[in-house]
């Protein structure tokens, strides 16, 4: 750019993720109580991240459905649109939901599945990992190594079984390819066969409240799934909360100076 602040002038639309995503239809809702005149452009959120990049790399106008935990906040100068209208709702858990009579079937990796949790910096750890082209598995293997005190308390207690089998679906966020591929490697040290299926967001949840999939660490509420958990809460098991301080909103690079709140993009 010739030096002066991009503006939101030229935007014609939001870089979006996945349809079914929450900050999806958060954004919808955005565009409407806002009065905002932008598309929302559905992708994914492998798309989403390198647009950014795109957009970065040329100093250009861009607004993207961001949330955190992410890498991206690592990798670039961001920030969130003020909301004052609280479409994004405040802080958001991610919990760890399983089937019905998972901890029946499958006591010991129902045990590891209640104890998971941990935080931004562990899951930011494997991210940038990935993100600089390690394999999600040779990442979390990798976390797993470093993290043994963490790991053990996950799993002290917890006896060996010998090749039982586990089902994990998650969808392809950066934040969900990472968490779901280290409890993959911690439930396969205490002798399970782990199989993940990524899935767009509304099968996820479909998976496990007809029991076709035994789990998912990718619960997002109060409010980003609250749709979802409506629907299937008395269907699916709810293991608490895995990862606390997460958020959801639309983000910027910090070079689009005049553009701080979602009101800024009418
Ligand atoms: C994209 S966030 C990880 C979750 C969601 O918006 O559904």
């Amino acid at each position: 750019s010739n030096g002066e602040s991009v503006d939101a002038s030229d935007l014609r639309e939001i870089t979006g993720i996945d349809g079914g995503a929450g900050i999806m239809a958060a954004t919808e809702t955005a565009i409407d109580t806002y009065g905002l005149d932008l598309g929302l452009q559905v992708s994914s959120g492998a798309a989403m991240t390198e647009a950014l990049g795109n957009a970065i790399a040329n100093e250009e106008a861009i607004v993207v459905t961001g949330w955190t935990p992410h890498w991206k906040f690592g990798a670039y100068d961001l920030k969130y649109l003020d909301d004052p209208e609280g479409v994004y709702g405040g802080e958001e858990s991610i919990h760890t939901f399983t089937r019905e009579g998972l901890a029946e079937d499958a006591p010991e990796a129902n045990a590891v599945l209640d104890n998971f949790y941990w935080t931004e910096d562990d899951m930011n750890a494997v991210m940038v990992d990935i993100q600089e082209g390690m394999d999600p598995e040779e990442a979390a293997a990798n976390w797993v190594d470093e993290n043994a005190d963490l790991v053990s308390e996950w799993t002290d207690g917890v006896d060996q079984v010998n090749g039982e089998s586990v089902s994990l679906a998650y969808v392809s966020w950066d934040s969900e390819i990472a968490s779901t591929n280290v409890v993959k490697t911690v439930l396969e040290s205490v002798g399970y066969d782990v199989e993940l299926s990524s899935m767009e967001s509304a099968f996820m949840w479909t998976a496990i409240a007809e029991g076709e999939q035994d789990a998912m660490v990718a619960g997002w509420l109060p409010a980003t799934h609250e749709a979802y958990y409506e629907d299937y809460k008395d269907q699916i098991v709810d293991l608490g909360v895995n990862f606390e301080g997460a958020k959801i909103g639309l983000v910027v690079p910090t070079y689009m100076e005049d553009v701080n709140s979602i009101e800024d993009l009418k």
